[in-house]
């Protein structure tokens, strides 16, 4: 009798955000090289939350490696606003520094919008500035537009190429930097965009009429199996640690989509390795087409 190997036809198709990314940053490396002066990024942390410290040295390790001008502040969580807001005005103020990322959620005494709103919008790499999510909104190309929704955009062409038409497309989360960003340009490439979020009605069925389903929320594995329609491409943008006896860590990173529920997606990306390293390489692309911008 002839045995039917199930697992490699019908696994879903993995998106390997972690090869797209090195695409991306090839890309970046040299146009970096073909600069006069190398771009520069400054990535701003206040306090010690020790997953924001992570993320923010593979940003500083990127840039270096790229060839940037790479700064890091690493700033006390007991920092003021007026200090913080010093230290965005000097790096503004600063002719090396073509990008500015003030890592999130800031503490709760700091008022991350006028934070925000104090980075010059042309350095505003992370792209969360009023100027920028308005010129996304209105559809002005010169947007600098959030490196995870960017990422994940390219992540999506890879599957369904750029023209979205006929497609049906349920973004989880209305963040500003990523949510939002996300249906705005998932509208833009056609798609037919449902915007879910926690006052949400029955998100499973209506994650199930999803042919393109985003989940970022930051709820690690909320997105069960059943919600997934079969076929559907799953992207996965939530990034949780959750405790994990076996690693010597003591913990893991898991996605906001229970990953081994989803079987019949016809293609989702992977946690690690899926969203997090594009949403990098973003940032490096955002970082050299702003000094590209200036060296013009
Ligand atoms: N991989 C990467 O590169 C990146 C990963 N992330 C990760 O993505 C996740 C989301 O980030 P971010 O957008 O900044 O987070 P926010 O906390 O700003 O937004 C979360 C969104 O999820 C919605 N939400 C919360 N609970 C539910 C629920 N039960 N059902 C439906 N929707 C819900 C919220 O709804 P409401 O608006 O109603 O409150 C909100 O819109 C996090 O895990 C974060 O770590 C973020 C950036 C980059
Ligand atoms: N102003 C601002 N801009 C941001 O872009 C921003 C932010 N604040 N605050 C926090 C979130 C989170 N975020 C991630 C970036 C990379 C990975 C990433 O590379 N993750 C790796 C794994 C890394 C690991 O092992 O921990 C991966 O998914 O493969 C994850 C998450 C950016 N964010």
């Amino acid at each position: 009798m002839e045995t039917v190997p199930l697992s490699s036809a019908n696994a879903p198709r993995l998106i390997d955000g972690k090869a797209i990314a090195a695409a991306v940053t090839e890309d970046v490396a040299s146009r970096a090289a073909a600069l006069a002066a190398k771009p520069g990024l400054a990535v701003v942390l206040v306090g010690e939350d020790p997953a924001s410290a992570v993320y923010v040295r593979m940003k500083s390790e990127k840039a270096e490696a790229l060839g940037f001008h790479s700064v890091q502040h690493s700033l006390p969580a007991e920092t003021s606003q007026d200090e913080l807001l010093a230290v965005v005005d000097a790096l503004n103020a600063d002719p090396a520094i073509h990008g500015i990322l003030v890592q999130l959620p800031l503490p709760a005494h700091l008022d991350s919008a006028a934070v925000i709103a104090a980075i010059d919008p042309d350095k505003d790499v992370d792209g969360l500035s009023v100027i920028n999510a308005g010129r996304l909104a209105v559809g002005d190309p010169n947007a600098i537009v959030p490196c995870t929704p960017l990422g994940s955009m390219t992540l999506i062409g890879t599957v369904h190429g750029t023209d979205l038409s006929g497609l049906n497309a349920v973004v989880i989360g209305r963040s500003r930097l990523v949510g939002l960003p996300m249906a705005l340009l998932l509208a833009k490439a056609n798609a037919t965009v449902t915007i879910a979020h926690s006052r949400t009605k029955d998100l499973p069925g209506l994650c199930q009429n999803a042919d393109i389903l985003v989940a970022a929320v930051g709820r690690p594995e909320m997105v069960k199996g059943d919600w997934i329609k079969p076929g559907a491409t799953v992207i996965d943008v939530g990034t949780s640690r959750v405790p994990d006896a076996s690693r010597k860590s003591g913990q893991r990173l898991v996605g906001d989509v229970a990953f081994a529920e989803a079987t019949h997606a016809g293609a989702i990306t992977p946690v690690p390795g899926g969203v997090g390293p594009m949403t990098i390489a973003m940032l490096m692309r955002n970082t050299v087409e702003a000094a590209e911008r200036k060296a013009r």
